[in-house]
């Protein structure tokens, strides 16, 4: 929903309300734009003894930024708000792409100047605009509605909470009330700077006279829908066994369920068992599924899926894990060894080195058990902490029934 004629400060302070009301203390994310500066004020008039703290990260990519930081800091002060300038210290760049890195550390350095100072959670400026921009840019890549969905207006990440309460509300709107105000802000140069797609995007939607808040709300409907695909997602995996880095999911509820939720069931499952960050390829996925209604074994990027009488074993497929290089602690992304001696590695089992084990007893497939880890010494085994208990060795699988909850709701 967009905000219509009422107050845009009543507005973000309704929303606070539902997002912070019952929280002490909360961290307030001020760049020095336009829209966090906004922000900034609308806290301070919402706080009524709550505890308010603000901070700045200076990225030192422009000259500017201290000075600016400094200016959003007299601001604060002048709310009786207390202000802290985050530095990014850049090391070498990580990823290469300097804006990600930026934005990256920006959030780091955010989460964890609010749990030092035991602030709950961080309120953040983004806009309708932000929201509009990026479902436009999505849909330039073809996404579907996991990419189109709005931004949540709250989330937990990177060890932390996060606000956006201004989500409903315009670039344009919040600009007129400041200046309403006679409150400056700063006007970042890389806003005008037509080499982001972004400035790009939102050029061609003031020239085309699109509807920002219009765009925003399409975002808004497929955010519910999306959250709807969750919740189902959520309910027909509600019997799904989880243990020693397996799934086990009742057949009958992938077969009575809407294909959407079929697929998405086979994305999250593949991603909980490999921890990537990315899903399988859609066509890949719509094979793999084909192949398990039918009743047959399949593969898909490494995770096998293996539909036997009344459930479908989800697990690792062994000749990935025979292929993952050998480790001292975390192993295959799936699994922590603890007590490993200098010189010991893990890799898996494989099928040589079953026959010394007890793979049976732990309720262990054939499968399962050649994919799961093993302490080595050189060429030799010396135990199979998965599955027989060890006075030294101690293996754990890396995410558990809850992990798969967050994947299906993060995506
Ligand atoms: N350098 C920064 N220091 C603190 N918070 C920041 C910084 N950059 C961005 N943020 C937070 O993230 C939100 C969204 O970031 P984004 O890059 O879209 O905003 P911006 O264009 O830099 O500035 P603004 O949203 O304040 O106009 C900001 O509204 C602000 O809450």
């Amino acid at each position: 929903m967009s905000a219509g004629a009422c107050d845009i400060d009543a507005l973000v302070h309704a929303r606070l309300d539902q997002m912070a009301g019952d929280l002490p203390a909360l961290g307030v994310a001020v760049s020095g734009g336009g829209d966090s500066i906004a922000l900034m004020h609308m806290v301070a008039t919402w706080a009524a003894g709550r505890r308010i703290m603000v901070a700045t990260v200076d990225h030192g990519l422009r000259s500017s930024s201290r000075a600016e930081a400094e200016a959003v800091a007299r601001q604060a002060a002048a709310l009786g708000l207390p202000h802290r300038i985050l530095t990014w210290q850049r090391e070498e760049a990580v990823s290469g792409n300097l804006m990600a890195d930026a934005r990256n550390a920006r959030l780091q350095l955010l989460s964890q100047w609010a749990r030092d100072n035991d602030l709950a959670a961080i309120a953040l400026g983004h806009t309708a605009d932000d929201q509009a921009e990026t479902l436009i840019m999505r849909l330039n890549r073809g996404a579907g509605v996991d990419g189109l969905g709005a931004m949540s207006a709250r989330r937990h990440a990177r060890e932390m909470l996060w606000l956006r309460p201004m989500l409903e509300i315009t670039r344009q709107r919040l600009r007129d009330w400041l200046q309403a105000r006679q409150l400056d802000w700063i006007d970042d140069p890389s806003n005008d700077n037509e080499d982001f797609e972004r400035v790009r995007v939102r050029k061609s939607l003031k020239a085309t006279g699109w509807s920002v808040t219009a765009i925003a709300d399409s975002a808004a409907h497929l955010r519910e829908a999306r959250d709807a695909l969750t919740h189902y997602v959520l309910q027909a995996c509600a019997d799904a066994r989880f243990a020693q880095a397996c799934m086990d999911l009742p057949l009958t509820a992938l077969q009575e369920a809407p294909s959407e939720i079929q697929r998405r069931i086979l994305l999250a499952s593949a991603r909980w068992i490999t921890g990537q960050p990315y899903p399988p390829r859609r066509a890949g996925v719509a094979n793999a599924l084909a192949a398990v209604l039918a009743g047959r074994r399949v593969t898909l990027d490494g995770v096998l899926f293996h539909p036997r009488r009344d459930h479908l074993r989800i697990m690792r497929e062994p000749a990935a894990a025979l292929r993952a290089p050998p480790a001292q602690e975390l192993w295959d992304n799936r699994w922590r060894i603890t007590g490993l001696a200098p010189g010991q590695t893990i890799s898996a089992l494989g099928p040589d080195n079953l026959a010394n084990t007890a793979w049976r007893d732990r309720g262990f497939s054939h499968d399962q058990a050649i994919a799961s880890p093993a302490v080595y010494e050189e060429t030799r085994m010396i135990a199979a902490p998965a599955l027989q208990d060890h006075d030294i060795y101690a293996a754990t699988p890396l995410r558990t029934a809850t992990d798969f909850r967050r994947l299906v709701m993060a995506h």
